[in-house]
């Protein structure tokens, strides 16, 4: 029985694991990780993620073909086929701070494997890691190899959340990277064999170790752009009167362009999208090449534009102020259907609010009290380490409370922010919301989910991202 080991139980290592475990019933599959609490909720009623489908993965298999240890070593040992996804963070200290990839757990993996390991094993990256990576773990591996043969991989994983399931059960494609030797061509064929039991074999697809690496980074940095520029544009059609939605639409009827992925937004969220690009960008810098990483940069500096252009319709529209004032956030997930708030939007929102001394009130689904003071409390890039690792009692924000109610969250504000766009948002009772809120009762939509006209006929004044302006708003300046 082949035996597969994945170093890190989390967004990925815990799906992907999962799928493969319940697609190849012949292969023993060990999730492991170095936090106890993040392996016992895995073996538990209430998985640590939130993700649609997953529990009914899980349960199929669990216990039989798929196992979630603390016990590293000795499953690593075990195993022939490794593969690592643990926390590829932003480098907070020293050289590249800000901007390069914080290898520290990956090298950690590496080393943890070359000291218990006494067969041969293929290792798999599945963590998204700066291009070149694979040759710094084949050398960390090959100098304590007493006489082991490790053939590296570069497996980059694409599956996004809220979709994670739907994504691993039929991928666009799935991305093998390996040494062009007859040894890394055989790793590479073992690894496509795993994939091949589901998915179909030409939608594998098998290149050298960099083209696979940088396929990832280029892959978030395309996805991410594309978001960046309809929130560009959404800019000019507020200045214009031009509607963002059917713009967005009108363009990706191209079918040169297509029309996923061009829903302005309040900005892009999510672990991933800003870490990989800054990565990229600090690789082409590291390259030589300052144009390119400018070019890449600016679609970030595009996102932050938009969550600062947010808030400042926010306050603008509110009489310049929102000092002492009520403001209900619905949504603080960085989209619907994941309780994930890493580098999501309502983080940056809910400070912009704060600092002009708000007083906020937060209801979404899926994202708990405790969670949502732990992110505002937070340092920038301190969220995206073990769990463990992370300050562990922030102080709370006064300012901030939480409700398990839409309803709730809205009695006697001043305005509305719709930050994540959850399905239960469109189908609130607006009229009740109206009837609750102190006057005159704004709405800001983040995400476009309500319908603006209706909710002007309601009485509330509507600001949606990229729609024709509310003719309160028309005379106010947004400045950025
Ligand atoms: N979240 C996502 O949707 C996607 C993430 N990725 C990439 O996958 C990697 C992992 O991301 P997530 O699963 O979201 O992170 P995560 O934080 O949810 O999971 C990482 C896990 O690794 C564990 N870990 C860290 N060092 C360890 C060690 N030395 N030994 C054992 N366990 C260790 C941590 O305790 C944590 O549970 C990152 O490189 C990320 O960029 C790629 C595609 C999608
Ligand atoms: O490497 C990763 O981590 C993953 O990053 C993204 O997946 P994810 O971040 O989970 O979710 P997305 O659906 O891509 O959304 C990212 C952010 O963009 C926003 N978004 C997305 C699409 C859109 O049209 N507009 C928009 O504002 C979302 O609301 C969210 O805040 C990619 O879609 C995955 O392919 C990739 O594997």
């Amino acid at each position: 029985m082949v035996k597969i080991c994945c170093i890190g139980a989390g967004y990925v290592g815990g799906p992907t694991m999962a799928v493969i475990a319940v697609k190849c019933p012949a292969i023993e599959v060990v999730v492991v990780d170095i936090s106890v609490a993040r392996i016992n909720a895995w073996n538990s009623d209430q998985l640590p993620i939130y993700e649609p489908g997953l529990d009914d993965v899980v349960k199929q298999c669990r216990g039989r073909n798929l196992f979630f240890s603390t016990e590293v070593e000795k499953h690593v040992f075990e195993a022939d086929i490794i593969f690592v996804s643990v926390n590829t963070p932003t480098k907070t200290r020293g050289l590249g701070a800000g901007k390069a990839a914080d290898l520290t757990y990956w090298e950690s993996a590496a080393r943890m494997i070359a000291d218990v390991s006494k067969s041969d094993k293929i290792v798999v990256e599945k963590s998204t890691v700066p291009v070149k990576t694979a040759e710094a773990i084949e050398k960390i591996l090959t100098h304590n190899s007493k006489g082991i043969n490790y053939q590296i991989l570069s497996n980059p994983e694409f599956l996004a959340e809220g979709t994670a399931i739907q994504d691993l059960f039929n991928p666009d494609r799935v991305l093998i990277g390996g040494r062009e030797t007859p040894e890394g061509q055989k790793a590479v064929q073992a690894l496509k064999d795993v994939y091949i039991q589901w998915v179909p074999e030409d939608r594998v697809l098998t290149t050298n170790l960099w083209s696979a690496e940088l396929s990832k980074l280029a892959a978030n940095a395309f996805l991410a752009q594309r978001i960046s520029s309809v929130n560009a544009i959404s800019a000019l059609c507020e200045a214009t009167g031009a509607n963002i939605t059917e713009v967005a639409y009108s363009v990706g009827k191209d079918s040169r362009i297509g029309p996923k992925f061009l829903n302005a937004s309040v900005g892009f969220g999510g672990s991933c999208f800003q870490k990989d690009i800054l990565n990229l960008v600090y690789i082409c810098e590291c390259n030589g090449l300052p144009e390119v990483a400018n070019y890449w940069k600016q679609v970030i500096k595009i996102n932050d534009y938009q969550k600062s252009r947010f808030v400042n319709r926010v306050v603008s529209s509110m009489f310049n102020t929102v000092s002492g004032k009520k403001i209900a956030v619905l949504g603080f997930a960085f989209k619907k259907d994941t309780g994930d708030t890493r580098e999501t939007p309502a983080i940056d929102v809910c400070k912009g609010l704060l600092g002009d001394k708000a007083s906020i009130n937060i209801y979404d689904p899926q994202v708990t009290e405790d969670q949502i003071q732990r992110d505002l409390a937070m340092n920038k890039f301190d969220w995206d380490h073990p769990i463990h690792l992370q300050p562990m009692s922030p102080t709370a924000v006064k300012q901030v409370a939480v409700t398990w109610d839409a309803y709730e969250a809205t009695k006697g504000a001043h305005g509305i922010c719709i930050l994540t766009e959850w399905d239960e948002f469109k189908a609130l009772d607006y009229q009740r919301i109206y009837n609750n809120m102190q006057k005159p009762a704004f709405l800001f939509d983040g995400r476009n989910v309500v319908d603006a006209e209706k909710l002007r006929e309601i009485g509330f004044i509507v600001y949606a991202i990229g729609k024709p302006l509310d003719p309160w708003l028309k005379d106010i300046p947004a400045v950025a």
